[in-house]
């Protein structure tokens, strides 16, 4: 049998939700903001530096101006945040770590040179979370949807090179994240809605993940805007949508599921680089979308499969993989068992290290299998020192499905399949 899969849930945030958002903002912070631009008034401080800070320096906090912060699930979340700026911010992100051999600043923002482009509810958050782990891999946690979405945002957008001035840094795992405007800090300082605005349609979060916001001034004048957001989603969402910072040598890459299937994709891809190395992770698993049976179904009664229903058409695997293939040569292209990522995850990261030609330091030390999940999960992820495993929708109880219609999609995918195995040289062995 093939792969089936689930009708993805993509957040969209209506402008006028984004604009009560920004405006609650403005009231709460208006004060506060006004007392900032007296003192810098005052002070006069940026006068002289602001010509010269072109780079971004490592930020010591001078002011906490503006803060909106509220109880939720009873703590109070402002201890937190100061701790999150004051000890936490900028550890663990190589390109802003000072450190005594110097090595760690020339880390920059690059294209990626690999890519797990699919497929949905394959297993690849799970992948990328594992290979985080390695010390020659930098990732992005979000799906920044650039060659399916934002494709006409130009390369630079998606290296996370901005036309304008800002400077985006993200402490992933300790929830803040800030945006930094190298430029016209007055003007932001009385209006910091648009650096907000910016920061947030960078994140892949909503209002209802927003705790509390702050504005603050660095050394050498640059304002910096930033976010505290709830812990919900830490591990699966939180991050900004641009290339994180990366040494020569580190590989850079991303996630986005949606690559696999979108027919303009592999000819995109090839544009940026024809050497990217892909990873496929490709499962066989009936959605769980209620109510399926029905849906399944052309005609429920002579049996026809609605092939172009998305969650079936997505497991098609023959018929997408060749549209890459006429673009990539089959060796530079990776297969993961997402079978095998559930039940030998160090096996399959083994052997996905081994793709990327990397030395092969996930293996199993680093899991364990968390029997109430059901899933494999981490003993230590990056940046934390307690056991982890994916958040709540990843690894959710499924309906059985009727065993005629399991049957009869059996037979559907069968020649498919066989297809499939064919061009990957490999048989997956689904039935
Ligand atoms: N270690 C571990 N923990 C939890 N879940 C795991 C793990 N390894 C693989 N999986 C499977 O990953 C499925 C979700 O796949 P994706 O992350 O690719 O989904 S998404 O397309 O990004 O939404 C998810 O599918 P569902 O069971 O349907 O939620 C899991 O079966």
């Amino acid at each position: 049998m093939a792969a089936f899969h689930y009708h993805h849930h993509h957040h969209h945030y209506p402008h006028s939700d984004l604009r009560r958002l920004f405006h609650r903002l403005t009231i709460a912070s208006s004060l506060s903001i006004l007392c900032f631009s007296l003192v810098y008034l005052l002070t006069g401080c940026c006068e002289s530096e602001l010509s010269e800070n072109t780079d971004i320096k490592p930020p010591t906090r001078e002011f906490l101006v503006s803060g909106w912060q509220y109880e939720r699930n009873g703590t109070s979340v402002e201890r937190e945040v100061t701790t999150a700026l004051g000890e936490d911010a900028f550890s663990g992100h190589p390109g802003l770590e000072a450190n005594s051999s110097g090595k760690e600043w020339t880390a920059t923002r690059r294209l990626p040179q690999a890519l797990i482009i699919g497929v949905k509810k394959g297993g690849t958050r799970a992948l990328l979370e594992f290979l985080r782990l390695h010390p020659d891999i930098r990732a992005l946690g979000s799906e920044p949807h650039f060659f399916d979405r934002h494709y006409a945002r130009g390369l630079d957008w998606y290296r996370g090179l901005n036309a304008d001035t800002e400077q985006f840094e993200s402490v992933p795992r300790r929830l803040s994240v800030c945006s930094v405007s190298q430029s016209g800090v007055l003007a932001d300082v009385q209006s910091p809605q648009p650096l907000l605005w910016t920061l947030w349609s960078r994140l892949s979060l909503n209002e209802s993940h927003l705790l509390g916001f702050w504005v603050e001034i660095e050394h050498g004048c640059h304002l910096r805007v930033c976010v505290w957001i709830t812990g919900d989603h830490s591990m699966d969402t939180l991050s900004l949508s641009m290339m994180p910072k990366a040494l020569d040598g580190q590989i850079v890459m991303e996630k986005t599921p949606r690559y696999f299937v979108t027919v303009e994709t592999p000819a995109r891809v090839h544009a940026m680089s024809k050497d990217v190395k892909l990873i496929v992770v490709i499962i066989s698993k009936t959605p769980d979308i209620p109510p399926f049976e029905s849906l399944a179904f052309k005609n429920r009664t002579n049996g026809e499969i609605d092939s172009l229903w998305s969650p079936l058409w997505i497991g098609l695997y023959a018929q997408h993989l060749e549209r890459w293939l006429a673009w990539f040569p089959r060796t530079q292209i990776h297969l993961v068992s997402g079978e095998r990522l559930i039940s030998d995850p160090a096996g399959e990261l083994g052997k996905v290290q081994d793709f990327l030609g990397l030395q092969r330091i996930v293996t199993d030390k680093h899991f364990y299998f968390n029997k109430t999940k059901g899933f494999p999960c981490l003993k230590k992820p990056e940046g934390s020192s307690k056991p982890h495993c994916l958040g709540k929708t990843k690894g959710r109880m499924h309906a059985s499905i009727d065993r005629e219609v399991l049957q009869r999609l059996r037979e559907f995918y069968k020649p498919h399949n066989q297809r499939f195995y064919e061009m990957a040289g490999q048989d997956f062995g689904w039935q």
